[in-house]
């Protein structure tokens, strides 16, 4: 799914209306449907009053039209509308629809108005249309909203809230943001989901032509991107067909990193798996992992040196292996050699970071940082959209690809693009679900896809058999690492279909 900036999505409005052809009062009619379905599936008792806050442009026409849509639908209704100097005709001729029924306050000054913590709010006051960080009366009713407000209802996107740019006065902060047709850019970083609450995206049928030509960096995948991508196991496969991997990994106290990885790269589908390890680690290794081969380093407690990397299909290094000096001498070869595609993580980022490596990295690899590993590299970020900016220029400076970690990750291709992921949940935040990952990108890149596939669908793969595992029995707190590797097989299943 392409994700638009607030000029696109307006210019998609209008080709739409143009095209379709619409009128915009049909439109807005629509997406008002769109949200009071939504609105309705999220709060099916109509034992509260909802109170709706409307401005006076196009996200305040919504509101009303939600007004009267959602007393159709037996909900009680109160309607506050803030008076401005000017108001679009669709506000005006939703004002003229609106049921007299429905009690209206006209509110001048941001003291008349009474938010209730007992009551639903939904914000309608200012959508996409935002030009400028909100003052004066707007931010006061901002702050009674946050202040009094139990259950916030954003239409499109909360008041206040930048959708392409930090926000950086105050917005309103919504328990739900239910938004129109593409998630916001803003969405996606972590220092905004105390604005947008959850949020949800709402089909309002704007025109596919316009969204097919328009260009952008940003998508965020979705399952029809995974089905198109993943192969069929050959009937007639051996394993030599799904390739030899190599897990670089482990040192004295970590053997587990290497368990977690070694697993998950088996449970993705590599025919064949070799793993490095120093001698400390070998029995626990092959007493949990018994499908994989291991290969001692001449170190008992950590590594230092590599083993021999002929005919390898994939390389992955990292999970659990320290930053004693021979381990990093080690990775410099490693980098220096590159026999086969290259998947750094962990420990392995950090001494790249350490030792000022970034040039040395072979062209084609999959870095894997979470977002302490992303500082060490390429040092702090003020924001969110300036990380991604430096994510974009580290993968172009690479010539890899570089999977960016935590709630919706972001991974970067050489050629600027961004592909964000939806699936997982914050029980993933635990020990060893990276090391986990690790092992399901190393697994399907040795199968031969590609450094983009492997990282995309590596990615989806995880989140989704985290999702399939706290949904069947495990819950945010309890989820743990090898719950994700028990779990990828419905993850497969559920990915291509066959459920
Ligand atoms: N254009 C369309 O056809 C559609 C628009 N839709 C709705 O329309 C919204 C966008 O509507 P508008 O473009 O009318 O804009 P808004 O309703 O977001 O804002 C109204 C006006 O407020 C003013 N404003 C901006 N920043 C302000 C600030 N900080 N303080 C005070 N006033 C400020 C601007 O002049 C802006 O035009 C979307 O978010 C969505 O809810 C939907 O109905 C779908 C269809
Ligand atoms: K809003």
């Amino acid at each position: 799914m392409k994700i638009l900036n607030a000029k696109q999505i307006r210019e998609a409005d209008a080709f739409t209306i143009k095209n379709e052809p619409i009128a915009s009062l049909a439109l807005m009619e629509r997406a008002s449907t769109a949200f009071t379905r939504e609105f309705v599936r999220l709060f099916p008792k109509k034992d509260r009053t909802v109170h709706i806050i409307c401005g006076q442009g196009n996200n305040g026409g919504d509101g009303l039209a939600v007004a009267r849509l959602l007393f159709a639908q037996a909900y009680r209704i109160r309607l506050s509308q803030i008076i401005s100097e000017n108001s679009t005709d669709d506000f005006n001729k939703n004002l003229e629809r609106l049921p007299k029924e429905i009690p209206l306050e006209k509110i001048r000054f941001a003291t008349e108005l009474k938010v209730s913590p007992e009551e639903i709010t939904i914000d309608a006051l200012l959508g996409s249309g935002l030009n400028r960080p909100l003052e004066g009366r707007y931010l006061e009713i901002a702050e009674e909203i946050n202040e009094n407000a139990t259950d916030t209802i954003a239409i499109d996107v909360p008041t206040g809230f930048c959708c392409d740019a930090p926000t950086e006065s105050v917005a309103v902060k919504a328990t739900y943001t239910i938004s129109f047709q593409f998630p916001k850019l803003g969405f996606l970083l972590p220092e905004n989901s105390k604005f947008t609450g959850k949020w949800l995206v709402a089909e309002i049928g704007l025109h596919p032509e316009f969204i097919e030509k328009e260009k952008t960096p940003y998508t965020l995948t979705e399952a029809k991107d995974i089905r198109k991508v993943l192969r069929p196991r050959e009937h007639f496969a051996y394993k030599g067909d799904y390739g030899h991997a190599t897990l670089i990994a482990g040192a004295f106290g970590k053997a587990g990193a290497a368990v977690l990885s070694a697993k998950a790269c088996l449970r993705t589908g590599a025919g064949l798996l070799t793993v490095r390890c120093p001698e400390k680690c070998v029995d626990t290794l092959q007493f949990s992992v018994p499908e994989a081969m291991c290969d001692l380093d001449s170190e008992k407690e950590f590594l230092s040196s590599l083993p021999d990397l002929s005919k390898k299909s994939a390389i992955a290094v990292g999970p659990g292996i320290g930053t004693a000096l021979d381990t990093q001498n080690m990775i410099g070869e490693l980098l220096r050699i590159s026999p086969a595609p290259l998947i750094l993580d962990a420990d392995a980022l950090n001494i790249i970071a350490m030792r000022d490596w970034i040039d040395k990295i072979p062209e084609g690899s999959i870095l894997t940082p979470h977002l302490g590993e992303f500082r060490r590299l390429v040092g702090e970020s003020r924001d969110g959209f300036q990380r991604l900016e430096k994510l974009r220029e580290l993968s172009a400076w690479t010539k890899s690809v570089i999977v960016l970690k935590g709630a919706f990750s972001a991974i970067a291709t050489p050629d600027g693009r961004v592909r964000f992921n939806g699936t997982g949940n914050p029980g993933m935040a635990t020990a060893g679900s990276g090391d986990t990952l690790t092992g399901i990108i190393t697994g399907l890149r040795s199968q031969n896809y590609s450094a983009e596939e492997s990282a995309v669908l590596g990615v989806y793969l995880h989140g989704l058999a985290a999702d399939i595992a706290t949904e069947r029995k495990q819950s945010y707190e309890s989820l743990i690492a090898s719950d994700i590797t028990e779990h990828l097989g419905l993850a497969f299943q559920k990915a291509q279909h066959l459920r």
